[in-house]
């Protein structure tokens, strides 16, 4: 008999940067297939699959405020590289055998689905992948608040930050190679160091719903499947 998955539900951040793959820009399409694919295989194990995508990879509010933008009307267009993101994922899910279901905080009934809880959570009981697009449907907020709070309202057991490092460390390892990485944290500790890995925000509403959060490498083939399995290289942030 397949040993019960470990996690029932699951919030998946899938780092918009990530997708880029060698890029330095936009969706490569080869990338985005296979992220696809492990979660259409985690869903299939018996995992119901939400996903809250990035934007990194086309626009992030603060780069265009910092370039003299509006910061709210930055944010917008964060926000639709969001839903830009969505769409090529639920397409790449369904490609790869899955269904993918894209719903966007903000209504753009012509390119995807309308975010409610309740649409979501039926959507993941026929055994759909829900991409949650548009964040927050708010400026000033990042698609990691984003995913700490459809994890809350979805009622997931964790939230899973797939990035472009493989866990926490003291310090960002990209610019800090000598960075010591955690294994497993508090979030009373990752609160207090200040890790730049995840917003303020997403940790204390993860902490203040009991959500555990796993920081793992996207970009590793295969990461998801160990990550659910308990075995994958990642830091754990619980208590
Ligand atoms: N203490 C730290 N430990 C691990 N990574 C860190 C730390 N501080 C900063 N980082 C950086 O944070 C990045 C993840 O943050 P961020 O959420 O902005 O990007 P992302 O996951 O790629 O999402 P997106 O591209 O969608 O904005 C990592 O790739 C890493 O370089
Ligand atoms: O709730 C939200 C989520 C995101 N945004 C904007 O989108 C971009 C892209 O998201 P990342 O988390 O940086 O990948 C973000 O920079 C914001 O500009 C938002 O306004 N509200």
């Amino acid at each position: 008999m397949p040993e019960a998955p470990k996690f029932k539900r699951v919030l998946l951040k899938v780092s918009g940067e990530a997708l880029m793959g060698e890029g330095a820009f936009g969706i490569d399409v080869g990338v985005l297939g296979r992220i696809a694919g492990e979660a259409v295989a985690a869903a299939r194990g018996g995992t119901q699959i939400a996903i809250v995508v990035g934007g990194g990879n086309l626009f992030r509010g603060v780069a265009g405020a910092a370039r003299g933008m509006d910061r709210a009307r930055a944010d917008h267009i964060g926000m639709l590289a969001t839903v830009m993101n969505a769409i090529a994922l639920a397409g790449a899910i369904d490609e790869a055998g899955g269904k993918g279901r894209a719903l966007s905080a903000i209504p753009m009934e012509a390119l995807c689905g309308t975010y409610t809880r309740a649409r979501a959570l039926e959507c993941l009981d026929a055994g759909e992948i829900v991409i949650c697009a548009a964040g927050t449907g708010n400026p000033f907020f990042t698609t990691d608040s984003a995913a700490a709070l459809r994890a809350a309202e979805l009622n997931c057991d964790a939230l899973l930050k797939g990035t472009q490092v493989d866990g926490i460390y003291e310090a960002d390892p990209r610019t800090n190679p000598g960075a010591r990485r955690f294994d497993t944290l508090t979030f009373a500790e990752a609160l207090n160091r200040d890790l730049k890995v995840m917003d303020t925000a997403a940790f204390a509403l993860a902490r203040d719903n009991a959500i555990p959060i796993i920081v793992f490498d996207i970009n590793e083939t295969g990461s998801l499947d160990a990550v659910l399995a308990g075995t994958g290289r990642a830091t754990l942030v619980s208590g």
